[in-house]
């Protein structure tokens, strides 16, 4: 595995405002990364310097090997796919229009198009004018052009922030797809769902920092506390160390006078160390 994003030292102010403290990120070739945080964290301000929107006020990123510098000269550019909020599609245009246009730009076969409207489930609707589209339709419509030149690295700000239960699950199956065909990927969202389901790695960004990162498992392990809680029939709840005799025995009792309602694990959920890492400021 070779290194695509290394990000070391990063910061980003806006006038006397530090948005980026110090970032340092890694990102190997066929990850999913997700960054995970607050509302006002840095996140998109991560992407925008990664993807040469904003300049870092200090630190150094290389993508690819390349400077951000260099990245802005080269063509590496071509080599990203990037959905942000900010959709540059021509409203006037139909879906199949706006998409077309891109697909002459990267020099695409039409069938690139009809495998991107695919992927993100719009092909019944390629005629219609993005501006008669909801707020889901345009979010895959912008996902189909991130998508359309099969990029090796896939920035995603929020990729299903708009979308219902069933346009998600579809959209995290073609991510997957993407990236087992070799496509790394980095995404922000606010569904720590999604974060477990999809992301090898996930990283907890606060006030500009990141504070946090690892596997799911590994990070749910780290603060994992060892206890199991024991719902017992007559309504009381009793939290009991693991692996220990004592408990053994205790659950033996409660089991043979059938008192035992239901056990619990208390394993954490990537939810519950969001709170933790960011002091419970969910957005
Ligand atoms: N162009 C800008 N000028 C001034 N401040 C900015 C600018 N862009 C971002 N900020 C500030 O930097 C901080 C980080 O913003 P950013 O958009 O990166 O957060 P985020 O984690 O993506 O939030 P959200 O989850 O709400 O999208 C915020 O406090 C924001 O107000």
């Amino acid at each position: 595995m070779s290194v695509t994003i290394k990000m070391e030292n990063v910061k980003k102010s806006f006038s006397r405002f530090e948005a980026l403290r110090n970032v340092d990120l890694e990102i190997q070739s066929g990850e999913i990364l997700g960054l995970l945080g607050p509302s006002g964290a840095g996140k998109s301000t991560i992407i925008k310097i990664l993807t040469g929107q904003l300049d870092p006020s200090s630190g150094t990123v290389m993508i690819f090997g390349e400077s951000s510098e260099q990245v802005k000269q080269s063509k590496t550019r071509k080599r990203f796919g990037v959905l942000t909020d900010n959709s540059g599609l021509y409203k006037r245009l139909s879906i199949e229009e706006n998409l077309k246009m891109y697909c002459d730009l990267y020099d695409l076969p039409v069938s690139a198009l009809d495998e991107a409207l695919e992927f993100v489930n719009l092909v019944s609707s390629k005629k219609k004018k993005v501006s008669e589209l909801s707020r889901g339709m345009m979010q895959r419509v912008t996902l189909a052009r991130a998508i359309l030149h099969k990029p090796e690295l896939l920035f995603l700000d929020e990729p299903t922030s708009a979308l219902d239960p069933v346009n998600t699950h579809h959209i995290h199956e073609g991510l997957r797809k993407l990236n087992a065909r070799g496509t790394t990927i980095l995404l922000t969202t606010h569904d720590m769902y999604e974060a477990e389901a999809l992301c090898h790695r996930v990283a907890f960004l606060h006030e500009g920092e990141i504070r946090e990162s690892g596997s799911p498992e590994e990070l749910k392990d780290a603060y994992r506390n060892d206890v199991i809680e024991v719902e017992l029939t007559c309504g009381e709840s009793h939290e009991l160390p693991v692996n220990q005799v004592a408990t053994m025995d205790k659950m033996r009792e409660w089991a043979a006078a059938q008192r035992i309602r239901r056990v619990h694990s208390n394993e954490p959920t990537l939810g519950d160390l969001f709170m933790r890492v960011t002091g419970g400021e969910l957005s």
